[in-house]
Protein backbone atom coordinates (compact mmCIF):
# COMPACT_ATOMS: atom_id res chain seq x y z
CA UNK A 1 0.00 0.00 0.00
CA UNK A 2 1.16 3.49 -0.41
CA UNK A 3 2.47 6.14 2.49
CA UNK A 4 -1.15 7.35 4.16
CA UNK A 5 -1.36 10.65 3.10
CA UNK A 6 -1.27 13.31 5.91
CA UNK A 7 -4.62 15.41 5.76
CA UNK A 8 -3.51 18.07 8.12
CA UNK A 9 -0.48 19.43 5.82
CA UNK A 10 -2.23 19.30 2.76
CA UNK A 11 -5.14 21.10 4.36
CA UNK A 12 -2.84 23.90 5.12
CA UNK A 13 -3.11 25.40 1.70
CA UNK A 14 -3.89 29.22 2.59
CA UNK A 15 -7.60 28.85 4.27
CA UNK A 16 -8.15 28.84 8.15
CA UNK A 17 -8.70 25.37 9.46
CA UNK A 18 -10.76 25.56 12.59
CA UNK A 19 -9.53 22.53 15.31
CA UNK A 20 -10.26 21.75 18.88
CA UNK A 21 -7.99 20.69 21.69
CA UNK A 22 -8.76 16.43 22.66
CA UNK A 23 -7.77 15.97 26.26
CA UNK A 24 -10.33 13.54 27.31
CA UNK A 25 -7.63 10.85 26.98
CA UNK A 26 -10.10 8.64 25.37
CA UNK A 27 -10.86 6.91 21.92
CA UNK A 28 -14.43 7.39 22.80
CA UNK A 29 -14.25 11.28 23.27
CA UNK A 30 -11.54 11.54 20.72
CA UNK A 31 -14.33 9.38 18.37
CA UNK A 32 -17.06 11.88 19.58
CA UNK A 33 -15.03 14.63 18.42
CA UNK A 34 -14.22 13.62 15.11
CA UNK A 35 -17.64 13.36 14.26
CA UNK A 36 -18.44 17.21 14.79
CA UNK A 37 -16.47 18.42 11.85
CA UNK A 38 -13.63 20.38 13.27
CA UNK A 39 -10.71 20.31 10.33
CA UNK A 40 -8.28 19.14 12.84
CA UNK A 41 -8.53 17.49 16.85
CA UNK A 42 -5.10 18.35 19.07
CA UNK A 43 -4.63 14.89 20.87
CA UNK A 44 -2.61 16.36 24.04
CA UNK A 45 0.13 14.59 25.52
CA UNK A 46 1.51 17.32 27.37
CA UNK A 47 -1.59 18.65 29.86
CA UNK A 48 -4.18 15.45 28.99
CA UNK A 49 -3.71 12.01 30.67
CA UNK A 50 -2.04 10.71 27.31
CA UNK A 51 0.49 7.65 27.37
CA UNK A 52 1.47 6.71 24.01
CA UNK A 53 -0.66 3.65 24.01
CA UNK A 54 -3.88 6.19 24.55
CA UNK A 55 -2.63 8.29 21.54
CA UNK A 56 -2.66 5.53 20.00
CA UNK A 57 -6.42 4.67 20.18
CA UNK A 58 -7.41 7.88 19.70
CA UNK A 59 -5.69 8.29 16.68
CA UNK A 60 -7.55 4.28 15.46
CA UNK A 61 -11.09 5.93 16.45
CA UNK A 62 -10.05 9.16 14.40
CA UNK A 63 -9.05 7.42 11.34
CA UNK A 64 -12.36 6.79 9.82
CA UNK A 65 -13.63 10.86 10.14
CA UNK A 66 -12.05 13.53 8.31
CA UNK A 67 -10.88 15.54 11.65
CA UNK A 68 -7.33 15.06 11.26
CA UNK A 69 -5.21 14.43 14.41
CA UNK A 70 -2.07 16.34 15.43
CA UNK A 71 -0.05 14.81 18.29
CA UNK A 72 1.50 17.03 21.20
CA UNK A 73 4.43 15.63 22.76
CA UNK A 74 5.52 16.00 26.32
CA UNK A 75 8.52 17.26 25.63
CA UNK A 76 11.51 16.95 23.14
CA UNK A 77 12.59 13.52 23.96
CA UNK A 78 13.58 11.82 20.47
CA UNK A 79 12.68 8.39 21.96
CA UNK A 80 9.77 9.86 22.67
CA UNK A 81 8.93 11.31 19.24
CA UNK A 82 10.38 7.96 17.76
CA UNK A 83 7.27 6.15 19.58
CA UNK A 84 4.82 8.60 18.67
CA UNK A 85 6.00 8.56 14.63
CA UNK A 86 5.75 4.59 15.03
CA UNK A 87 2.41 4.14 16.26
CA UNK A 88 1.44 6.13 13.50
CA UNK A 89 0.89 10.16 14.41
CA UNK A 90 2.08 11.77 11.23
CA UNK A 91 1.28 15.78 12.53
CA UNK A 92 3.83 16.29 15.79
CA UNK A 93 3.15 19.29 17.55
CA UNK A 94 6.00 19.65 20.15
CA UNK A 95 5.54 22.61 23.07
CA UNK A 96 8.92 25.07 24.85
CA UNK A 97 10.88 25.04 21.42
CA UNK A 98 13.01 28.45 22.59
CA UNK A 99 15.90 27.82 20.01
CA UNK A 100 16.93 27.16 16.13
CA UNK A 101 19.16 24.83 18.20
CA UNK A 102 16.23 22.79 19.41
CA UNK A 103 14.20 22.92 16.41
CA UNK A 104 16.86 21.13 14.29
CA UNK A 105 17.12 18.32 16.83
CA UNK A 106 13.41 18.14 16.42
CA UNK A 107 13.85 17.89 12.67
CA UNK A 108 16.36 15.34 13.01
CA UNK A 109 14.23 13.18 15.61
CA UNK A 110 11.64 12.77 12.87
CA UNK A 111 14.29 11.80 9.89
CA UNK A 112 15.93 8.33 9.16
CA UNK A 113 19.94 8.54 8.76
CA UNK A 114 21.80 10.10 7.38
CA UNK A 115 19.08 13.37 7.94
CA UNK A 116 18.42 12.28 11.08
CA UNK A 117 18.52 9.68 14.19
CA UNK A 118 15.07 8.07 13.89
CA UNK A 119 15.28 4.27 14.94
CA UNK A 120 14.13 1.59 12.21
CA UNK A 121 10.58 0.33 13.37
CA UNK A 122 9.88 -1.52 10.42
CA UNK A 123 6.99 -4.18 10.47
CA UNK A 124 6.59 -3.40 13.88
CA UNK A 125 4.86 -0.28 13.52
CA UNK A 126 1.46 0.78 12.38
CA UNK A 127 3.17 3.85 10.49
CA UNK A 128 4.74 1.53 7.93
CA UNK A 129 1.70 -0.19 8.29
CA UNK A 130 3.52 -3.02 9.34
CA UNK A 131 5.21 -3.45 6.69
CA UNK A 132 2.53 -2.91 3.64
CA UNK A 133 4.49 0.33 2.77
CA UNK A 134 7.27 -0.64 1.29
CA UNK A 135 9.21 2.42 0.93
CA UNK A 136 8.15 3.64 4.30
CA UNK A 137 11.91 4.75 4.90
CA UNK A 138 12.41 6.71 1.96
CA UNK A 139 9.30 8.67 1.73
CA UNK A 140 7.66 9.31 5.44
CA UNK A 141 9.00 12.65 5.76
CA UNK A 142 7.31 13.63 2.95
CA UNK A 143 4.34 13.07 5.13
CA UNK A 144 5.00 14.30 8.73
CA UNK A 145 3.85 18.00 9.29
CA UNK A 146 6.61 19.30 12.18
CA UNK A 147 4.91 21.60 14.36
CA UNK A 148 7.29 23.80 17.00
CA UNK A 149 5.23 25.66 19.94
CA UNK A 150 6.86 29.49 20.32
CA UNK A 151 5.69 30.30 23.80
CA UNK A 152 8.24 32.10 25.79
CA UNK A 153 10.30 35.20 25.18
CA UNK A 154 13.08 33.29 24.18
CA UNK A 155 11.36 31.66 21.87
CA UNK A 156 9.81 34.95 20.22
CA UNK A 157 13.52 36.47 20.38
CA UNK A 158 14.03 33.58 18.64
CA UNK A 159 11.38 33.48 16.37
CA UNK A 160 12.56 34.01 12.91
CA UNK A 161 15.66 31.42 13.45
CA UNK A 162 13.00 28.77 14.69
CA UNK A 163 10.61 29.70 11.57
CA UNK A 164 13.54 29.62 8.92
CA UNK A 165 14.51 25.81 10.30
CA UNK A 166 14.06 23.70 7.40
CA UNK A 167 11.85 20.49 8.07
CA UNK A 168 9.88 22.30 10.64
CA UNK A 169 6.64 22.62 8.90
CA UNK A 170 4.76 25.24 11.15
CA UNK A 171 4.68 27.62 14.45
CA UNK A 172 2.11 27.12 16.75
CA UNK A 173 1.77 30.06 19.24
CA UNK A 174 0.86 29.30 22.96
CA UNK A 175 -0.60 31.93 24.57
CA UNK A 176 -1.47 31.23 27.54
CA UNK A 177 2.62 30.10 28.32
CA UNK A 178 3.87 33.09 26.84
CA UNK A 179 1.42 35.26 28.57
CA UNK A 180 2.49 34.02 31.47
CA UNK A 181 6.15 34.05 30.99
CA UNK A 182 5.70 37.60 30.70
CA UNK A 183 3.48 38.40 33.31
CA UNK A 184 0.38 38.68 32.26
CA UNK A 185 -0.96 35.19 33.58
CA UNK A 186 -4.30 34.79 31.87
CA UNK A 187 -4.06 37.73 29.71
CA UNK A 188 -3.14 36.70 26.17
CA UNK A 189 -5.21 40.07 25.23
CA UNK A 190 -2.15 42.38 26.95
CA UNK A 191 -0.85 44.63 24.44
CA UNK A 192 2.82 43.41 25.14
CA UNK A 193 1.36 40.28 24.20
CA UNK A 194 -0.55 40.98 21.41
CA UNK A 195 2.41 42.13 19.95
CA UNK A 196 5.15 39.33 20.36
CA UNK A 197 2.15 37.30 18.50
CA UNK A 198 2.10 39.32 16.47
CA UNK A 199 5.93 39.20 15.52
CA UNK A 200 5.70 35.47 15.77
CA UNK A 201 3.02 34.74 14.04
CA UNK A 202 5.07 37.82 10.84
CA UNK A 203 8.11 35.63 11.33
CA UNK A 204 6.50 32.22 10.05
CA UNK A 205 4.67 33.74 7.31
CA UNK A 206 8.00 35.82 6.23
CA UNK A 207 9.26 32.20 6.38
CA UNK A 208 6.82 30.80 4.36
CA UNK A 209 5.43 28.42 7.55
CA UNK A 210 1.84 27.40 8.22
CA UNK A 211 1.08 29.17 11.47
CA UNK A 212 -1.42 28.44 14.45
CA UNK A 213 -2.74 29.52 17.70
CA UNK A 214 -5.23 28.56 20.09
CA UNK A 215 -7.65 30.58 20.79
CA UNK A 216 -10.97 29.73 22.84
CA UNK A 217 -12.43 33.13 23.10
CA UNK A 218 -14.63 33.80 19.47
CA UNK A 219 -13.18 37.24 19.55
CA UNK A 220 -9.74 36.23 19.42
CA UNK A 221 -10.18 33.67 17.00
CA UNK A 222 -12.01 35.38 14.68
CA UNK A 223 -9.18 38.13 15.31
CA UNK A 224 -6.13 35.84 14.46
CA UNK A 225 -8.18 34.64 11.69
CA UNK A 226 -8.62 38.25 10.12
CA UNK A 227 -4.63 38.01 10.38
CA UNK A 228 -4.38 35.33 8.66
CA UNK A 229 -3.52 32.40 10.60
CA UNK A 230 -3.56 28.90 8.89
CA UNK A 231 -5.06 26.49 12.03
CA UNK A 232 -6.68 28.11 15.24
CA UNK A 233 -8.08 25.97 17.97
CA UNK A 234 -11.53 27.06 18.92
CA UNK A 235 -12.54 24.65 21.69
CA UNK A 236 -11.01 22.58 24.53
CA UNK A 237 -13.01 20.41 24.71
CA UNK A 238 -12.72 19.54 28.65
CA UNK A 239 -13.85 23.20 28.77
CA UNK A 240 -17.00 23.26 26.39
CA UNK A 241 -17.99 20.03 28.75
CA UNK A 242 -17.92 21.87 31.81
CA UNK A 243 -19.03 25.08 30.38
CA UNK A 244 -22.31 23.06 29.08
CA UNK A 245 -22.63 21.06 31.98
CA UNK A 246 -22.98 24.96 34.23
CA UNK A 247 -25.02 26.55 32.14
CA UNK A 248 -27.49 23.67 32.01
CA UNK A 249 -27.71 23.51 35.67
CA UNK A 250 -27.56 27.24 36.09
CA UNK A 251 -30.64 27.18 34.45
CA UNK A 252 -32.40 24.60 36.70
CA UNK A 253 -30.58 25.70 39.95
CA UNK A 254 -29.64 29.43 39.57
CA UNK A 255 -26.57 30.35 41.58
CA UNK A 256 -25.68 26.65 42.99
CA UNK A 257 -21.73 27.13 41.14
CA UNK A 258 -20.00 29.81 41.56
CA UNK A 259 -17.95 28.94 39.04
CA UNK A 260 -18.20 31.39 36.22
CA UNK A 261 -18.88 29.70 32.61
CA UNK A 262 -15.67 30.94 31.02
CA UNK A 263 -14.17 30.54 27.67
CA UNK A 264 -10.62 31.03 28.12
CA UNK A 265 -8.29 28.82 29.04
O1 LIG B 1 0.51 28.06 25.99
C1 LIG B 1 -0.54 27.63 25.49
O2 LIG B 1 -1.54 28.34 25.27
C2 LIG B 1 -0.56 26.22 25.15
O3 LIG B 1 0.47 25.65 24.90
C3 LIG B 1 -1.86 25.50 25.23
C4 LIG B 1 -2.08 25.03 26.63
O4 LIG B 1 -1.04 24.16 26.97
C5 LIG B 1 -3.39 24.31 26.71
O5 LIG B 1 -3.27 23.25 27.59
C6 LIG B 1 -4.54 25.15 27.13
O6 LIG B 1 -4.49 25.53 28.46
Amino acid sequence: MQLPRNPFKHALNGQTRYGCWAGFGTAYAAEILATTGFDWLLIDGEHAPNPVPAVLGQLQAMAPYDSAPVVRAVNHDPSLIKRLLDIGAQTLMVPMVDTAEQAEALVRATRFPPQGIRGVGGGLTRATRWDAVPDYIETAHQELCLIVQVESPQGIDNVEAIAAVEGVDAVFIGPADLSTGVGHIGNPGHPDVQAMIRRAFDAAQAAGKATGILAPAEPDARRYAEWGFDFIAVGIDISLLRQAALQTMERYKPGASRATPSDTY
